[in-house]
């Protein structure tokens, strides 16, 4: 096991790995940039290395500062969180050049799965369920315009090398085809330096559903259920929750089995996230997300496990704590993303809290890094805490939601906590009937 690990992030995620790794007696050495200097995450770890002024490029991206800071506090092994440099296959790399060990999947998975056309052909081929759609990248607008007509429309037309809602097209018909191979390609040019394309059947009103799955490295995998992730505002996830409360036992089992033996089979190492659209019934795979996800405390909370202590037993090349058998749901949990955003058009809004108190009592987890007298930087993302509750069904955790809401202080920055107060007084939310489109169609009419 590893005696010192370096945490390569901030905020809430930098706080949560300390949290675990402290757990099993191993030193944390956090590092920040000079605007994080009086971050919570520097002062609960053991060691902390300044990395570089503010700007992400020249601190939390920047893989020289991050292997020296290794090398100068004798950290084995680097936990990279989420967002940075989570999913960078030549960090991967580096760090392994450097005999150091990353708490992730390998370089070569993330690389697979970052490609969407190769994630989707490697999925197929192990029996996944994905979008009807081109077979692998489309080149040439009449190739488009035949695989329109081939698979109908609407379609929509995707950048390999994109992501999370980025570089994403949709025709209508066969009239809008054109400009939007066109468009979704040079967006694919400028925004990833790279303009391959691939097309799918366009779902209309899906959910978001995302199977949780864990890998030993050695052949083994689990599911850890879903999360249904479908209130979502311009691809930024606000609320999600698990079990999904349109899933039923069955279709759990079936696509979660799925879903591990495909993992299993491809020796992927830690966490990782299969993402769904789910339409009538039916579960089309997208994307693989091939990190520890924003949303993972609701998965942690109905199967009572620790995934950043498994992350690191496996990289340490430990078994996993739990098989298949030993993982029951046990009732329902939801969270929500606090941000310090000004609504009505979410506009970030940094400055300094004069007062926190975060919610408590039974079934309340509140992941933030605030403290009284913080000041909220301006240079990163907007995400200031995670509030998680559980309950024994979906209408106690509803209610502790709501109870836990009107317990969390943050004075001196807007956030976002008036839009869950508005949202637990909808239908669709208090019975679960939404999908990926129903908050921005709420939010045009009600804030
Ligand atoms: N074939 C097909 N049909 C409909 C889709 C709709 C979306 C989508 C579009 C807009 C918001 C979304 C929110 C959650 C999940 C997906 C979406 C979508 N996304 C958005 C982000 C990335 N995960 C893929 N892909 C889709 N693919």
């Amino acid at each position: 096991m590893f005696k010192k690990i370096l945490i390569a992030n901030r905020g809430e995620i930098a706080l949560r790995v300390v949290r675990a790794a402290r757990e099993m007696g191993i030193g944390t050495v956090a590092v920040h940039s000079t605007a994080d200097s009086d971050a919570m995450h520097v002062r609960m770890a053991d060691e902390s290395v300044c990395i570089g002024p503010p700007p992400s490029p020249q601190s939390y991206l920047s893989i020289p500062a991050i292997i020296s800071a290794c090398e100068i506090t004798g950290a084995e092994a680097i936990h990279p969180g989420y967002g940075f440099l989570s999913e960078n296959a030549g960090f991967v790399q580096v760090v392994e050049d450097h005999d150091l060990t990353f708490i992730g999947p390998t370089a070569e998975h993330i690389r697979v799965m970052g490609d969407k056309i190769t994630a989707k052909e490697t999925m197929r081929n192990l029996g996944v369920p994905c979008v009807p759609g081109s077979e692998g990248g489309v080149d040439t607008l009449d190739d488009a315009k035949r695989i329109g007509r081939e698979i109908g429309y609407p379609v929509i037309i995707k950048a390999t090398a994109g992501g999370g809602g980025r570089g994403m097209k949709v025709a209508k018909n066969a009239g809008e085809m054109e400009k939007a191979f066109h468009t979704a390609r040079a967006e694919g040019k400028s925004n990833f330096g790279n303009d391959e394309v691939y097309i799918e059947k366009y779902l209309t009103t899906p959910r978001h559903i995302e199977i949780q799955v864990f890998g030993d490295g050695k052949g083994r995998a689990v599911h850890l259920g879903e999360r249904d992730c479908s209130l979502q505002r311009r691809h930024q996830k606000v609320f999600e929750e698990a079990p999904g409360p349109a899933i039923s036992p069955e279709e759990r089992a079936a696509i979660g089995k799925t879903c591990a033996e495909a993992v299993a089979r491809i020796n992927y190492i830690g966490a990782g996230t299969i993402e769904f659209l789910y339409e009538n019934g039916e579960f089309y795979f997208i994307e693989m997300n091939t990190r520890l996800q924003v949303e993972h405390p609701v998965t942690e909370a109905i199967f009572g496990v620790d995934l950043v202590r498994e992350q690191i037993r496996v990289a340490a090349g430990l078994e996993m704590s739990f098989q298949q058998e030993d993982l029951k749901i046990n009732g329902h949990a939801i969270e929500v993303r606090i941000n310090a955003e000004k609504l009505p058009n979410f506009s970030p809004c940094p400055g300094r809290i004069t007062q926190y108190h975060a919610p408590g009592g039974l079934g309340v987890r509140m992941d933030s890094a605030l403290y009284d007298g913080y000041s909220i930087p301006p240079y990163y993302d907007s995400l200031i805490g995670k509030l998680i509750v559980h309950g024994r069904d979906r209408p106690e955790a509803l209610a502790r939601l709501y109870r836990a809401l009107g317990e969390l202080i943050v004075d001196g920055v807007d956030t976002t906590v008036p839009l869950f107060h508005a949202l637990l007084a909808e239908d669709a939310v208090l019975s679960g009937a939404y999908n990926i489109h129903w908050l921005e169609h709420w939010l045009e009419t009600n804030l």
